[in-house]
């Protein structure tokens, strides 16, 4: 997936500058940089989420396989599907934990029956690392499992839709260590299946999950390379002031 001078407005007001960026399939890309630099807005426009914003205007290219993912042809049903999302706050359906995520599949038609349906759900929940916990109970509700599992369960939902990328903005953030630490070691296990793009808060955290790492300041992408080198050797003085906790 790449971006190609995109710039993102508020009613008029400028809150991502001419980023241009690319993400490879088999990484996770860390977004960083201070509160209100633009991280969630830019990962945002990377599956139109912002056009549930309606003061949000935004230009420039994402491609996707090639296809731009603002084109006027574009189904953004399918896109959501091709380009998954995990909030901050754990957000499962009001519903079964076996509906939570057959949900996708069955509007998307990837089921020929419901066998097929039962075996999506669960290779999805077995790759989310939640199987063994909730094979016995696929039918209590989505909400009553803890936080950790909540987010696990948001994850297994994305990936039963088969995505190309999964976008997750401060995943961890509702989370204690222990569920966070799980979270960590499920996106490496993720890794090289999709395309990961996590916006964090903890550069512990960049550093440890991500290949690459992007900073972003002000609404600019100030740098983008690989994690080592952004935390070792960064280029700009900003990106050092950040990563050194002079401000944030
Ligand atoms: N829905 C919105 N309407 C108007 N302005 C917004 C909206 N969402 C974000 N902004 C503004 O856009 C700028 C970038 O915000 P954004 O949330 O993308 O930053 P961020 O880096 O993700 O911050 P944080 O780390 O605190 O989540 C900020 O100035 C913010 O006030």
């Amino acid at each position: 997936m790449a971006a190609r001078g995109v710039s993102v407005s508020y009613a008029g007001k400028q809150a991502v500058s001419d980023v241009s960026i690319d993400m490879a399939v088999d990484e996770v890309t860390a977004f960083i940089g201070p509160s209100g630099c633009g991280k969630s807005t830019f990962l945002r426009t990377l599956n139109r989420m912002n056009d549930t914003i309606p003061s949000a205007h935004v230009t420039g290219k994402i491609l996707l396989d090639g296809e731009d993912i603002y084109a006027s042809d574009m189904d953004v049903v399918q896109l959501r599907a091709r380009v998954g999302m995990v909030f901050q706050k754990p957000n499962p359906f009001p519903k079964s934990i076996f509906e939570n995520v057959a949900y996708g599949p069955r509007i998307h038609g990837l089921a020929q029956s419901k066998g097929e349906l039962a075996d999506i759900v669960e290779r999805s929940l077995k790759r989310a690392g939640l199987w063994d916990e909730v094979k016995d109970r696929l039918q209590d509700s989505g909400t009553a499992l803890s936080g950790g599992q909540q987010q696990r369960l948001c994850i297994a939902r994305a990936i039963a839709v088969d995505p190309e990328v999964i976008l997750m903005d401060e995943p961890c953030s509702a989370l204690d260590p222990i569920a966070t630490a799980r979270i960590e070691e499920l996106i490496a296990d993720l890794r090289g299946n999709y395309a990961i793009v996590i916006v964090t808060h903890n550069m512990q955290q960049a550093a440890r999950v991500s290949q690459r790492t992007a900073f972003f300041h002000l609404g600019q992408l100030v740098e983008y390379g690989l994690t080592d080198e952004i935390f070792t050797a960064p280029r700009e003085a900003r990106t050092k002031d950040y990563i050194t906790g002079r401000y944030g």
